[in-house]
């Protein structure tokens, strides 16, 4: 299993910039990776990475995507003055050249493939590649919007040829739309590309009707282009990560990719004046964090925009951080997204229904009555939810950003527990015992019947769990003093060991407890006061009790593959947790389980990215290898390969959108079709 994350950066590459007077070209400057690079080394993240050098892209590499004639020209820049230079600039929308662009691109398209191999090999498991001029907008013939090769088209080329991939997705979170990169993987079915980008109905920059989310790709590329156009400024981190749940995450989970690629511009984060969005810093971690479970791990992230200097540096900051492993960060803000995201979404998810299995069972019925649409549409304007208040009045003010900034990310950067994973002596720990992992010493007996007896007498029926409680207690309380990020026990009877433990983490003084019990749970404690949230993913309803807004039955038969469990992870059970905001999650399984193995490992990895990543797991103690599964993925191992593909059946469909229908109102996270306001 590849570990580490790799760091690529060269100071030369801070030579390229603009030499005469250009309002559109003048925020593109050197200081964008030198002030993001040493945020990094303020926060202690440089020395934490594997240094990789940058190199030279040869011309055979740029040429995989470039004509010979647009290498030609980039070559013949390098002689000439200033006048000369401004004179090819013109050439070309929105671009500059400097006497040193082309070695300056040169080293970006070569930071880029060095990334690609330090990943490819297993030298590391990720990483980051600094570099400028960034990339997405150039095309086969043409430099475009600061780009004069296309670096991560270049890589995905590469890749493809050295080591023969066949699916490679390149998630673009750049908020302008990476035009180039599509046109040049537009027929190609082997590159899924997502682009997210301020659009405001094709009136921002490059302001082209291919931006749109009917864009889905030609010919053989069908469905491999997705297009998300946010047709309003101030889209937040939960318009981010509804677009994540609700189209990204699904499709890529299908893709099954076997290397992704982020574009990863930060000007789609709060502050920038091109972007005038509202999304934090900490929004990058929980992006990253998806992303590191596709490909096992394998992910390449190459900057691309962020002319916010203070917001790209904490946003890289954030970025590198959580490839490193460390716990993500809670994120901030209301977890609603707006009318206008939310209507992007859908159009998306209807766009791309005839190209993927996930969305076979769509309700695209919204399509046929566009009156009642563009009806409730008006009507809802007027609904407080459909506009975010904006957190700064506007993005051009730099100095309240900065200072927005310094106070936000002060309580974001907690210390990293020294600790990933405490454990008791139990069955089969002894397999994945580490520096990450500590091994915790019984509470004695007297103290746990004194507890038990004092608060959990009702629960505790016999002394043959008294042991395994006992240990329980010590991790708790690791975790809620943030000695350790996570733990893991097994015991005799979960249902019991789970009901004790979230008594206790509310005793303890957490206030937002979340739940997902696998299997069934036979004790369904009292969630009324909000302090539980309980998710039971069982096989049939328990005994009478309905799902509420704090406690859901998911009935779920795994398929014969048991692999058909993306559709409750990913369209309910993420977005419900992402909406209640908990502040630390058990997650349990117990007997009868009815998730495969996999379906608990993508459960407990993405969950990971809440709470501040502080999970307690139990599980039944006759589930050894499960045990341990879920015990690499605490301390830190990627999800392992999901095997094949098992699409939702309609019945499951159905299930999650009559859950979603019910509760949208309640936890907003999970909403994705504009038919909320009707
Ligand atoms: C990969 O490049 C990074 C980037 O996407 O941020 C480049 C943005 C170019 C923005 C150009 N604005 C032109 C406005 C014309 N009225
Ligand atoms: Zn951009």
């Amino acid at each position: 299993m590849a570990s580490g994350t790799a760091l690529i950066y060269d100071e030369e590459m801070t030579t390229h910039k603009l030499l005469w007077s250009d309002p559109i070209c003048d925020i593109e400057v050197p200081e964008r990776l030198s002030s993001s690079y040493e945020q990094l080394r303020s926060y202690h993240l440089v020395e934490r990475c594997v240094h990789v050098p940058a190199r030279e892209g040869s011309e055979e590499e740029i040429l995989l995507v470039h004509s010979l004639e647009h290498l030609e020209v980039a070559k013949s820049t390098q002689t000439m003055n200033e006048e000369e230079l401004k004179r090819v600039s013109e050439n070309y929308d929105a671009f500059f050249f400097h006497p040193s662009t082309y070695r300056c691109a040169r080293l970006a398209v070569g930071a880029t493939l060095q990334l690609v191999d330090a990943v490819m090999s297993g030298k590391v498991r990720n990483g980051m590649a600094l570099v400028r001029p960034p990339g997405h907008h150039s095309q086969r013939n043409a430099a475009n919007g600061f780009c004069l090769f296309n670096n991560v088209a270049i890589a995905a080329e590469y890749a493809k040829l050295k080591y023969g991939l066949q699916r490679i997705l390149i998630v673009d979170w750049d908020v302008h739309h990476g035009q180039g990169t599509q046109y040049i993987f537009e027929e190609d079915p082997s590159v899924l590309y997502f682009s997210w980008h301020r659009y405001e109905h094709q009136e921002f920059w490059p302001s082209l009707k291919e931006s749109d989310y009917d864009a889905v790709g030609l010919g053989k590329g069908k469905g491999f282009n997705i297009n998300l156009p946010w047709n309003k400024v101030g889209m937040g981190n939960s318009d981010y990560l509804a677009a994540f749940f609700h189209v990204l995450l699904p499709t890529a989970f299908e893709f099954d990719p076997e290397l992704v690629i982020v574009s990863s511009g930060y000007d789609s984060g709060i502050g920038d004046p091109e972007g005038q969005m509202n999304a934090t810093p900490e929004v990058f971690a929980h992006l990253t964090h998806f992303l590191m479970q596709l490909a096992n791990g394998k992910l390449c992230v190459i900057l691309e925009g962020g002319y916010h200097l203070k917001s790209l540096g904490e946003s890289v900051c954030m970025t590198v951080k959580t490839l490193l492993g460390d716990p993500v960060p809670q994120v901030s803000g209301e977890m609603a997204p707006c009318l206008s995201a939310v209507e992007s979404i859908q159009n998306v998810r209807a766009a791309h229904k005839p190209y993927w299995k996930w969305l076979a069972y769509e309700d695209t019925s919204f399509l046929q009555n566009l009156s009642t649409k563009s009806h409730f549409l008006k009507t809802a304007n007027s609904n407080p939810s459909t506009e975010h208040e904006s957190k700064i009045t506007n993005n051009n003010d730099t100095v309240k950003v900065d200072r927005f900034l310094e106070l936000h990310m002060k309580n974001i950067l907690f210390p990293v527990p020294p600790i990933k994973t405490a454990t008791t002596g139990c069955e089969g720990s002894e397999h994945f015992l580490s520096e990450h992992v500590q091994l915790v010493k019984e509470m004695d007996k007297t103290e746990v019947e004194a507890l038990v007896s004092g608060f959990y007498a009702d629960l505790v029926k016999d002394n043959k769990t008294l042991l395994s409680l006992g240990s329980m207690f010590v991790i708790l309380d690791k975790i809620l003093k943030k000695e350790v990020c996570n733990g893991i026990a097994t015991s005799p009877t979960a249902a019991l060991s789970a009901a004790v433990a979230l008594r206790h983490s509310v005793r303890l003084g957490f206030q937002r407890v979340l739940c997902v019990f696998v299997g069934d749970m036979q004790m369904i404690p009292n969630t009324e006061d909000g302090k539980m949230l309980i998710i039971n993913i069982c096989e049939k309803e328990q005994s009478g009790k309905t799902s509420c807004k704090h406690y859901f039955s998911l009935n779920w038969k795994e398929d014969a593959e048991g692999n058909d469990f993306f559709s409750a992870v990913l369209g309910f059970i993420l977005p419900v947790a992402y909406s209640y905001q908990p502040n630390l999650t058990v997650i349990a399984v117990g007997p009868n389980r009815n998730l495969g193995i996999s379906g608990i490992s993508l459960l407990v990895a993405l969950i990971q990215g809440l709470a501040e990543s502080r999970i307690f797991a139990v599980i039944e103690d006759t589930e050894i290898s499960l045990m341990q599964n879920v015990a690499k993925l605490l301390v830190g191992a990627s999800t392992p390969a999901f095997g094949i593909y098992v699409p939702p059946t309609q019945e499951k469909v159905n299930r999650i959108k009559a859950l979603r229908d019910q509760f949208q109102q309640e936890w907003k996270m999970l909403q994705c079709s504009g038919d909320i306001f009707i």
